[in-house]
């Protein structure tokens, strides 16, 4: 029987021009390192040279700017100064403790690899593409589970999503110059449109979009409170015609028959 556990909140945390630190510089410190550069957060990475793994040595040597490096252990409550977040990815238990202890007096954010009641948050496994982002959390209970369901939806996801979303972006911001203004009549005719938009036309159509087609669909669409079709935004119909999944096999088995009849024909002739 499946109980109901109690959840994590899964948030997309905004980091940009925050102040994250690391503590530590090995293999896990790396992959916290990578996310959080990527989302634009300004990081302070403590750990001794010697323990550093090469992918964290790269990562700070292709952004000098952006890291400031600490060439020592953790020294003590000062090094949590102006920091927003703090990882620990350290194979010490007690620093671990102590680290998580300080950051939590001061309302921090704290998260401790593999320490699950010293984090206030848990990584979790990503998919990311493009300005799509899943997160699989299995709310601490499965980590290498969470990986290898990563890869089943990795593996099901139509290559269309992140341009599809790209284009609607795209689409939303060309909107918002045409009908501005924050919430009122005019964000509630907006977010209705995007509704339709979206219901009305397949991840696959959606990446083909290109500037022209968003332009139409803005004149002909959004100004007659309307949403058009594809090939009234300029698609050619052609880009829509898909093989069905069967053809591939369907011809192969064809191909393959028409030679054994040939073969078949061609030995009774030589008889
Ligand atoms: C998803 C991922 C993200 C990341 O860290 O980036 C992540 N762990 C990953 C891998 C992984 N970790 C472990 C194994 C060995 C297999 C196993 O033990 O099951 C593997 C598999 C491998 O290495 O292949 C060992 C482990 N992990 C934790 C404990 C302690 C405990 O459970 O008590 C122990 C036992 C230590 C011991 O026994 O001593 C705890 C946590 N690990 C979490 C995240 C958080 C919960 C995530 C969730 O809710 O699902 C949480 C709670 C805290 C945190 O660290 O944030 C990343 C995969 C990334 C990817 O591949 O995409
Ligand atoms: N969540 C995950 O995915 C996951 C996977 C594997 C391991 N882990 C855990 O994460 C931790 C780190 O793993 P790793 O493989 O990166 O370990 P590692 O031994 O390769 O790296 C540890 C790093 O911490 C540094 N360090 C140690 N003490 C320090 C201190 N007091 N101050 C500053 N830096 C210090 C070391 O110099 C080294 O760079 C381990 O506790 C491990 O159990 C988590």
């Amino acid at each position: 029987m499946i109980t109901m556990p109690s959840t994590s909140l899964l948030l997309a945390w905004q980091l940009k021009g925050k102040r994250v630190l690391i503590v530590g510089g090995g293999d896990v410190a790396s992959g916290r390192l990578e996310s959080v550069l990527a989302a634009e957060a300004v990081v302070t990475l403590i750990s001794p040279r010697h323990g550093l793994h090469p992918k964290t040595l790269n990562l700070f040597e292709q952004h000098p700017n952006i890291i400031l490096y600490h060439d020592r252990d953790f020294s003590g409550a000062q090094d949590l100064e102006g920091v927003d977040m703090v990882l620990t990815a350290i194979d010490d238990p007690n620093t671990s403790r102590y680290i998580s202890n300080l950051a939590r007096e001061r309302h921090i954010p704290v998260n401790v690899a593999d320490i699950p009641h010293l984090c206030d948050f848990y990584f979790g496994s990503q998919i990311q593409r493009g300005n799509l982002q899943i997160l699989i959390s299995t709310n601490g209970q499965s980590p290498k589970l969470a990986n290898i369901i990563k890869k089943q939806i990795e593996s099901n996801l139509p290559e269309s999503t992140p341009k599809a979303i790209e284009n609607v972006g795209l689409l939303r911001a060309k909107l918002r110059e045409r009908a501005p203004g924050i919430g009122g009549d005019v964000g509630k005719k907006r977010m209705r449109w995007m509704i339709d938009v979206c219901n009305k036309w397949s991840l696959d159509d959606l990446a083909l979009l290109d500037d022209r087609g968003i332009e139409r669909m803005l004149d002909l669409g959004w100004e007659k409170e309307t949403v058009i079709s594809t090939s009234e935004a300029g698609i050619p119909h052609f880009f829509h015609f898909k093989f069905p999944e069967y053809t591939l096999p369907a011809a192969a088995g064809f191909f393959a028959g028409s030679i054994m009849i040939c073969l078949v024909v061609f030995a009774r002739q030589r008889r």
